[in-house]
């Protein structure tokens, strides 16, 4: 998307530190060493208690067209220290011209709901670039899992309505604005009014329409009526330009003259005032009226939680349209994913486990080449295990360890079902794995949520959902920590 609109290749879409450390890893004879990186994040957003991953797709695009061009290779030639001097040697750009995307990818498939310390994206291959994506796989991931677990949360409090994405005119520029109705809509969303996002991502398109259309006629019943005439079968007016029952009232007028033509008033819209009162007094004239297959359509700064009172309220809303909050993640506007280094191969081809220390133990970074298994019964999901792929103990018998409490234990054996998250994406730098359409990842979301236990999806203070370390892993981290601070 963004491609077409600067006309660039986007491998420049990374901090400038990645390449001047790239720079580093060539001089110093590492470029090319292999090394594991691990995206994930550390706390829910939203205070909520999951998160719906997302973006996936667009990282998939990014690497597969990863590569340096003349121009980009130009510019960078123009970049100078505080010398005056070009910051990186000639034959150093002329390796970045002939680099060639190795990496194997692993990911989670988007749509999955996941967990703080969870890999949502494992990548393994030469240590230059793994560094050099780690800022445009964080930008891509971040913001779309961000929204989606927005969406998601605006739908489970509305599960039956409908939920109409308004928010291309608030967003956070085109980019934003494109990626938010995509990533809005996996998460739950039913149609965007962003005829752009409609084209690119095959998302259904809506919309009613705006005061101005009401103020361009010397009355409101004269701009219904010449709507209503022109766009038969794309009813829904808004009704609160002047007067909200006046309005609701010169509605069912076009409503009645609407039927006599064979169409149908589709719906009226509601953008000021007391939307719960209004909902309730609207659909009482309108069923008066014979009009009870009429929507009731209500915008105005909506989030989940004015939602979620208006529903308490016996509001008679049943579509929602939804922009400012949701495309920009109104009360948390990002998500704090980062991208740590946990393995690399030392000059004699051995794995060598790395973590990075922090006062607070539970942002210590975790070692070594990661896989999620997630376990299940029959009423859903029970608990997700963080192992490394070479060292997993037997499913006869699998401790998991919490991390925030080392004496507490869980123990799966052989009878307990589970999957592994992480998928292969990636294989050498080549694409093997096939993104599913759309319309697959919106129903995704909705069976993974379905599989979480109701104190999980509440938004006032959520139950913790037990994600925790096999056993190998924690005592291999463990044993990191304590050398590296010395202590063994
Ligand atoms: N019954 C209700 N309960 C809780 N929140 C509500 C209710 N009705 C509307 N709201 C929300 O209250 C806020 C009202 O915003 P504001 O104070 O700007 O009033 P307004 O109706 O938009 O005024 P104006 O007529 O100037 O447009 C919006 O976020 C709206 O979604
Ligand atoms: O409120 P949001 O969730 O962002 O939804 C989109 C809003 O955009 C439009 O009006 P706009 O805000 O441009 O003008 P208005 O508030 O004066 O109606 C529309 O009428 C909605 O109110
Ligand atoms: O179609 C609508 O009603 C609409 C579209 C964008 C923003 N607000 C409302
Ligand atoms: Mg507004």
């Amino acid at each position: 998307m963004i491609n077409r609109l600067y006309d660039t290749s986007l491998s420049l879409l990374t901090d400038l530190y990645q390449l001047t450390m790239a720079y580093g890893y060539w001089k110093s004879g590492k470029a090319e060493q292999q090394a594991v990186f691990n995206l994930y994040f550390r706390k829910h957003p939203f205070g909520g208690g999951f998160t719906v991953a997302c973006g996936l797709s667009s990282a998939i695009s990014y690497l597969n067209e990863y590569g340096f061009s003349t121009k980009d290779i130009k510019y960078l030639r123009t970049l100078t220290g505080s010398d005056g001097q070009p910051l990186f040697e000639e034959d150093f750009l002329e390796y970045l011209k002939n680099l060639s995307f190795q990496c194997d990818v692993y990911a989670v498939p988007e749509g999955t709901v996941v967990f703080p310390n969870e890999p949502l994206l494992r990548i393994t291959g030469p240590i230059l670039q793994c560094q050099l994506l780690e800022t445009p796989l964080l930008n891509l991931i971040n913001f779309q899992t961000l929204i989606a677990t927005k969406a998601a949360r605006m739908r489970l409090v509305a599960p039956h309505d409908a939920l109409l994405e308004f928010g291309l005119r608030r967003a956070q520029g085109p980019d934003g604005g494109m990626t938010a109705s995509r990533a809005a809509y996996i998460g739950g969303f039913d149609a965007t009014s962003n005829v752009l996002a409609g084209k690119l991502y095959g998302i259904p398109v809506k919309g009613t329409h705006a005061h101005s259309w009401v103020m361009s006629f010397e009355d409101e019943l004269t701009a219904f009526e010449t709507y209503a005439r022109y766009l038969p079968n794309n009813v829904t007016l808004l009704v609160d330009t002047y007067d909200t029952i006046k309005g609701v009232k010169n509605a069912i007028v076009v409503g009645e003259q609407l039927r006599a033509r064979g169409h149908d008033l589709g719906g009226i819209r509601l953008d000021s005032g007391d939307l719960a009162y209004l909902s309730i007094e609207a659909r009482k004239l309108l069923d008066a009226a014979g009009f009870e297959n009429t929507s009731i359509v209500a915008s105005n700064d909506l989030d989940e939680y004015i939602m979620a009172s208006l529903k308490n309220q016996g509001a008679k809303i049943n579509v929602w349209g939804v922009g400012t909050k949701l495309v920009t993640a109104y009360d948390q506007p990002a998500l704090g994913g980062v991208y740590k280094l946990s393995a690399f191969k030392n000059g004699k081809g051995e794995w060598e486990n790395k973590v990075k220390l922090s006062e607070q133990t539970i942002k210590t970074s975790t070692p070594g080449i990661q896989q999620v298994r997630r376990y299940r019964n029959e009423k859903g999901f029970v608990a997700d295990m963080i192992f490394d792929v070479r060292n997993v103990q037997e499913p006869e018998k699998v401790t998991m360890i919490d991390p925030y409490d080392f004496t507490r234990h869980r123990t799966f054996n052989a009878n307990h079902a589970y999957e592994d998250l992480l998928q292969p994406i990636f294989s050498a730098g080549k694409q093997t794995y096939e993104i599913p359409p759309i319309e697959e990842t919106k129903l995704r979301v909705q069976q993974q949520l379905a599989q979480l236990h109701e104190g999980i999806r509440r938004f006032v203070n959520p139950h913790t959902y037990p994600v925790g370390l096999e056993k190998n892993l924690f005592d291999a981290k463990t044993a990191l920590i304590l050398k590296l601070r010395g202590g063994e």
